[in-house]
């Protein structure tokens, strides 16, 4: 990977500078720390909450969503109901010898990897002595690969996320992938449930979860919240909150860890109609880069850039639902200064998705650790409505009033009740349920048995015999036709779901870089609107007499809604300024005599190091239109008198 201008990028400076300069560090770390927690410091915390505000000015409030705050612990049975008790797992498997546990489709990912890896090392070294070849093959022991492999190995990878535990079991034992620091052999993978139990209440009988995801929340309010908006529909609700979930191994910093920041959203629409969008005609001409199933399923990993109108028109997305939202977070993502070079739309294929899924892409972040998933955006069908509406009998349906009314041509069931009464006694409700629930096909062939017979004879569960035998003087079946007034429908729903851990993560990477003047001079090149503080004011020297003109310079900028963080230390202004190049603040304010004489300052941009000098009032306007985005630094240089001074240490 390589950093914006080009040269490649450094893991370790940005590990480094990461836990130097506190954006995020291991919780409990002083206690030897727990894999898979984070706590952020005050620069990652907030740059969190500057991504968390551009989202919900992007989303919540451009599309006038419900936001809502559901509670965290969840009760078993909602998780039951929904699937996730018996099937949000991922597949473990265990070393015997060692007791370590791996999860098994990451870790055959990896050992595949790194043989395609030694694979290609090893034919670059195809000239050297046959000593030193012979000692390479017997280190990576499966170095020469043939073709048929090689293949058959970027196949299997291209699919990864598409194998279940059996699948995953079969190509261990095939690839022979196994411990890879041992060598032990692995037992078969088995599922192990991702979500955390615990119990509500003292008496330990109510046992509960914490949610791995916010969406259930948003789902038991459904008719609360078609309710609030007056029962019309479109519309979506949005959660921003924590959820949790028991990762194997986590791994990779912020990228899987156990407790992370979702923001998701829940867009409630028609399914009649084809999913339509009424603002699809804003977006269709956006282009993304989509990586489509088909791509895919050939084993390979090329992007086709695409309008997301042409992906719709030719099916490859869904719907216009779907493609919208596909759009949308584009634009999220490249408002708070993700590199587009950097961002893929992955489809997802058929039996990666839930079973009741219909189309589901992610977006994805090319990091140092690869290709990773940022936000899902998922076609969940009415799957989460139906299950919890069929397990608690609340109606979680639109009711609608028709334009038109429709004419239903049904067949009908009338039974005489002198006689079946009589007839059933304690049984008639049994089989009077029973008749009630027979489709309308069945009912169409046993009137032509009852025409034909004078008699029918149906199957009912729970009575003596287990069949009863009705005659035409009991039972009369005839269509007829009623006008429905009202439609009913459970809505579909259209759910994309950002990490914000990850997309932060990303969103550092994409942006840090080192200046190549200075090797140890490391810049991160945040959008003024996710930086964490805006403006650094830099007093020349550390005397007191530059205190009244930084007290009355802060209190502008705070009235104008910027923050700004003042640095009297002692240290030189160049070193100040590098200093909070490495935490992205985008601009510096220097105040120096000539400001006590005339009250001019001067604004350095943190990119360029290019300065600028003016009055205060040009100065404080200048940085208000930086950070609103309203004017850049190009135009603000253009505008303003240059002003010379070196970055000097
Ligand atoms: N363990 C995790 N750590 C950090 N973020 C996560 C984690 N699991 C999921 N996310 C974030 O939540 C988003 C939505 O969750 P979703 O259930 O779609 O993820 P997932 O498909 O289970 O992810 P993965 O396959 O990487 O485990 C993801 O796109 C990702 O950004």
């Amino acid at each position: 990977m390589t950093t914006k201008d080009g040269r490649p990028f450094d893991r370790a400076s940005l590990d480094y500078l990461m836990r130097r300069r506190l954006f995020y560090t291991p919780s409990f770390e002083i206690y030897g720390g727990v894999s898979g927690l984070y706590d952020y410091g005050p620069p990652g915390a907030s740059l969190q909450a500057n991504i968390i505000d551009v989202w919900r000015k992007h989303f919540v409030r451009e599309e006038d969503m419900l936001e809502v705050d559901c509670a965290i612990l969840t009760p078993h049975e909602v998780l039951m109901t929904s699937g996730h008790v018996d099937q949000f797992s991922d597949w473990l498997c265990k070393d015997l010898q060692t007791g370590e546990i791996f999860r098994a489709d990451h870790l055959v990912e990896e050992v595949l990897k790194s043989r395609l890896e030694s694979n290609l090392e090893s034919r670059g070294h195809q000239n050297e002595g046959e000593i030193e070849k012979e000692k390479k093959r017997k280190r990576t022991k499966t170095a020469r690969l043939n073709d048929d492999v090689v293949q058959e190995y970027q196949e299997i990878l291209a699919k990864i996320d598409n194998y279940n535990g059996e699948e995953l079991g079969l190509l261990m034992k095939k690839h022979d992938v196994r411990n890879p620091v041992t060598g032990g052999e692995l037992l078969p993978p088995v599922p192990f449930n991702l979500m955390f139990q615990t119990s509500i209440g003292p008496s330990s009988n109510a046992p509960g979860y914490l949610r791995p995801e916010t969406a259930q929340g948003q789902f038991l309010n459904f008719q609360k919240l078609l309710d609030f908006n007056n029962e019309t529909m479109p519309f979506a609700s949005a959660s921003i909150g924590k959820s949790f979930r028991n990762e194997i191994a986590p791994k990779s910093g912020l990228l899987r860890v156990r407790e992370f920041l979702m923001a998701e959203i829940e867009h409630f629409v028609d399914p009649e109609g084809g999913k339509k969008h009424h603002r699809f005609n804003e977006v269709k001409h956006i282009e993304l880069d989509l990586l489509t199933r088909d791509v895919q399923l050939a084993g390979k990993s090329r992007v086709q850039p695409m309008s997301v109108g042409r992906a719709v028109e030719a099916e490859i997305i869904d719907n216009e639902t779907l493609g919208y939202f596909l759009a949308r977070i584009q634009l999220f993502l490249e408002t708070i200064g993700v590199d587009k070079k950097k961002l893929r739309f992955r489809q997802h294929m058929r039996n990666e998705m839930a079973h009741y899924a219909t189309d589901c892409w992610d977006a994805e972040l090319l990091t140092s650790y690869g290709w990773v998933e940022c936000v899902g955006c998922a076609d969940r069908s009415a799957y989460d409505l139906s299950v919890h509406a069929k397990r608690t009998g609340a109606p979680l349906v639109v009711r609608e009033p028709r334009k038109e009314p429709l004419r239903i041509e049904e067949w009908h069931v009338d039974l005489d009740r002198k006689i079946f009464g009589p007839k059933f006694k304690k049984d008639g409700k049994v089989v009077e349920d029973t008749i009630k629930a027979l489709t309308q096909d069945t009912l169409k062939k046993l009137l032509i048995e009852l025409k034909k017979e004078g008699k029918i004879t149906i199957d009912v569960n729970g009575i003596g015999s287990g069949k009863v035998q009705l005659d035409k003087d009991l039972i009369n079946i005839e269509k007829r036709t009623r006008l429905e007034h009202r439609r009913e429908y459970i809505p579909n729903v259209i759910e994309p779901s950002f990490g914000i851990g990850r997309i932060l993560y990303a969103l550092i990477e994409h942006n840090f870089w080192v200046r190549p003047e200075n090797e140890s001079r490391y810049v991160i090149s945040f959008p003024p609107i996710v930086a964490p503080t805006k403006l650094l004011i830099v007093p020349i020297s550390t005397q007191d007499w530059w205190a009244p003109t930084v007290r009355r310079l802060s209190n502008k900028l705070r009235s104008l809604g910027i923050s700004s963080r003042v640095d009297y230390s002692a240290t030189s202004i160049g070193r100040r300024y590098a200093r909070n190049d490495e935490l992205g603040t985008p601009f510096g304010l220097t105040i120096d005599f000539q400001s006590l004489k005339d009250n001019t300052f001067t604004l350095r941009d943190r990119d360029t190091m290019r300065q600028v000098r003016a009055s205060e009032e040009e100065i404080c306007e200048a940085v208000r239109n930086l950070t609103e985005g309203t004017e850049t630094w190009q135009d603000v240089a253009i505008r303003l008198p240059a002003f010379e001074r070196q970055d000097v240490d």
